[in-house]
């Protein structure tokens, strides 16, 4: 299976880094960017074929869309010629298959996929989402390309692709942020910053680790934590009174928006 990606940045790299580490060939990999530097970079690193023309996309069988929503349109417009029989992946947040599929002059043959930054280590999640041009076969050539990245998970209406966007797409970020935060603590409890680092770095690494291996729910395992009259119970209270879980509720819900308002400004042309 030859893969051609056009655009290579942040979320590129870390596919193409999770397929590397899973053992796929880099010669069957090839990446188009504009900026210079990136290509080199992405040579240097992968040892893949990196260009700025276009028109080699022809010789491939899938295809992933890999540049910022606000640039897809001008892309796509420009890619159509060169489509025959590829499968299609977009990445991009919010723009919907029916916008994509018109730039694309009718073409139907695209999967809407949403995966996130952890791919590069191959415990990543990517939301999957298939328009109806797409053949059973090109489904799971979909499937095999996002697992090499870490779990898949399909959904049949497309909307839900905002939603994931939201919460595993945009999730690692909100995850640094608690982990800056917790450090930023630590630093300020007396520890060096490596220290600062290990303690909140390990601490989510263990957690994270003990949730995805045990049954029982976060709100058991967070129990299991809190002391009656100790400490995490006071700790808990605090983030309570400060509204904690009701304002990430609600960043997840602002993400899931933005997805749709994307959509609804950049698929509208
Ligand atoms: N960064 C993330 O965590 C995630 C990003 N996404 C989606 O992935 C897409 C890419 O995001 P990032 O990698 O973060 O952006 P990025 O800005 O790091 O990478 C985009 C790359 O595309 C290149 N580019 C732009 N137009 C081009 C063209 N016509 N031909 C060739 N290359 C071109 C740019 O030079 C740039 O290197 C976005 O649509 C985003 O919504 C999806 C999931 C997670
Ligand atoms: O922030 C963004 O728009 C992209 C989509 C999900 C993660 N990064």
């Amino acid at each position: 299976m030859k893969i051609s990606f056009i655009g290579g940045g942040n979320m590129a790299r870390a596919i193409i880094g999770g397929l590397k580490q899973k053992g796929y060939s880099m010669a069957t990999i090839s990446v188009i960017e504009l900026d210079a530097a990136k290509r080199e970079q992405l040579t240097e690193e992968f040892g893949i074929h990196a260009t700025e023309h276009l028109p080699s996309v022809a010789n491939a069988d899938i295809i992933v869309l890999a540049v910022k929503p606000q640039q897809l349109r001008d892309l796509a417009i420009f890619l159509a010629s060169f489509l025959n029989q590829q499968l299609v992946i977009s990445i991009a947040a919010g723009i919907p298959c029916a916008a994509l599929s018109r730039w694309l002059n009718g073409y139907r043959a695209i999967v809407r996929a949403m995966p996130n930054t952890p791919a590069q280590i191959q415990v990543g999640i990517s939301g999957l989402y298939a328009a109806d041009g797409v053949s059973i076969e090109q489904r799971e050539q979909a499937d095999l390309l996002l697992s090499a990245a870490g779990s898949t998970l399909w959904v049949d209406d497309e909307q839900k692709i905002d939603a994931v966007t939201a919460i595993s797409g945009s999730g690692p970020a909100y995850v640094f942020y608690f982990i800056e935060a917790l450090e930023q603590a630590a630093l300020e409890l007396g520890f060096a910053p490596y220290q600062a680092r290990a303690l909140s770095l390990q601490t989510f690494l263990g957690a994270s680790k003990l949730a995805s291996q045990s049954d029982a729910p976060a709100a058991t395992l967070r129990a299991q934590v809190t002391s009656k009259g100790g400490t995490t119970e006071r700790a808990i209270l605090s983030m309570e009174q400060a509204g904690i879980k009701q304002a990430i509720i609600q960043a997840a819900q602002a993400a899931a928006k933005r997805a749709r308002e994307l959509g609804e400004q950049l698929g509208k042309d």
